[in-house]
């Protein structure tokens, strides 16, 4: 009989299907009983494997960085020496990669996952990638016979470890259906879109609003520390007026103290960015709010903030500041 669990708390909490559930929908959903692959095991990956294999799901893992893998290993999950091997032995497999180059490598590079692909299997990348790479790696991943769906996130590293993340997917519709189950175990939602494209479009639309948000946000805090008001009073007062946002309640304290621990690091956030204004400048959309986050993110970057969470690109603003 399919399991029901609690998921998240309090106005999260919700219950879903555990991995072994076999329900089924009139959409064709239905529980996931094959063998499921996980590729890149970063910040976002590890959680969201980690949420299927407690699951009980049957998950077989690899990572550029090996040692990465040994945390799943102890949960219970299988290890394959590359992309390839994990993508033969599952039916199917996700990819959590860094951006649009490592994404490819992945998939379609030596020894890459479309290497062990074969009809009947399938191919769910969650990376953050603009739409023509996730094309390009559909193309390699279909030309093989098997199906291939693109599902970036929106959420963090906390929603990730609570399978709150919401997916915005494209691509095999059929596809969808069949690891809906899987969605709903790392995920609370999930948004089918189209055409493969469409997802990598609409999270590069929510990130450069993120990314924006943020820089705005430092300034603010920069600016009133700066005409003697205290930073966390508006900190405060921003969370209850109607541009409350978690994204500020949760930041903010930190930001603060000068503190970034990094749930969602610098670089990633500046490679959205980037694809975000490649996507806008596709269709002749002027996005100068964007243009001029993105200039600070690269400063940041080269103050060697790559790998701090984003919200230190507040400290770009600090560093213009001092060279007045
Ligand atoms: N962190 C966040 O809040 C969110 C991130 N995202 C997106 O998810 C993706 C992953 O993010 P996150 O987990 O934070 O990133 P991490 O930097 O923590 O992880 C990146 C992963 O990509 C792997 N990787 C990088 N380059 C290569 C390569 N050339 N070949 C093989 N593997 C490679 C890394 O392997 P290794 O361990 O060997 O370095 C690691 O597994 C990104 O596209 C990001 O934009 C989406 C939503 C939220
Ligand atoms: O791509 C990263 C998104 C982070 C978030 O949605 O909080």
């Amino acid at each position: 009989a399919p399991t029901l669990r609690l998921r998240g708390g309090g106005r999260g909490a919700r219950l879903v299907f555990s991995c072994s559930a076999s329900s089924s929908s009139p959409s064709g959903e239905g529980g996931f009983s094959g063998k499921v692959g996980f590729l890149g095991l970063g910040i976002m990956g590890a959680p969201m494997a980690s949420n299927l294999i407690n699951a009980g799901c049957d998950v077989t893992v690899w990572n550029r960085t090996r040692s990465k893998c040994d945390p799943l290993l102890s949960l219970g999950a299988k290890y394959e020496p590359s992309p390839a091997n994990v993508a033969s032995s599952c039916d199917v497999t996700f990819a959590m990669l860094a951006d649009p180059e490592s994404a490819v490598e992945v998939a379609c590079g030596a020894n890459g996952a479309a290497q062990g692909m074969a009809p009947g299997k399938g191919y769910v990348d969650v990376s953050t990638v603009d739409a023509a790479t996730s094309k390009l790696i559909g193309k390699h991943i279909t030309s093989t016979g098997a199906s291939f769906l693109e599902a970036p996130v929106s959420g963090s590293k906390k929603p990730a470890e609570d399978g709150l993340l919401i997916f915005l997917t494209a691509g095999d519709e059929s596809l969808y259906n069949r690891v809906a189950s899987l969605l709903d175990v790392m995920g609370k939602s999930r948004f089918f879109l189209g055409d493969v494209g469409k997802g990598a479009d609409m999270k590069l639309v929510v990130n450069m609003v993120m990314g924006s948000m943020m820089v705005s946000f430092s300034e603010g805090l920069l600016l009133s520390e700066k005409v003697g008001l205290d930073p966390n009073t508006l900190v405060e007062v921003i969370s209850q007026g109607a541009i409350s946002a978690p994204m500020f309640s949760l930041k903010g304290p930190s930001m603060v103290k000068a503190a970034y621990p990094t749930a969602f690091p610098l670089k990633h956030q500046q490679k959205d960015l980037r694809l975000a204004l490649a996507l806008a400048e596709s269709v002749s959309q002027s996005i100068p709010t964007v243009a001029a986050a993105n200039e600070l993110y690269k400063v940041a970057k080269s103050l060697g903030l790559a790998d701090q969470d984003f919200s230190a690109v507040i400290e770009a603003l600090k560093a213009k500041e001092q060279s007045k």
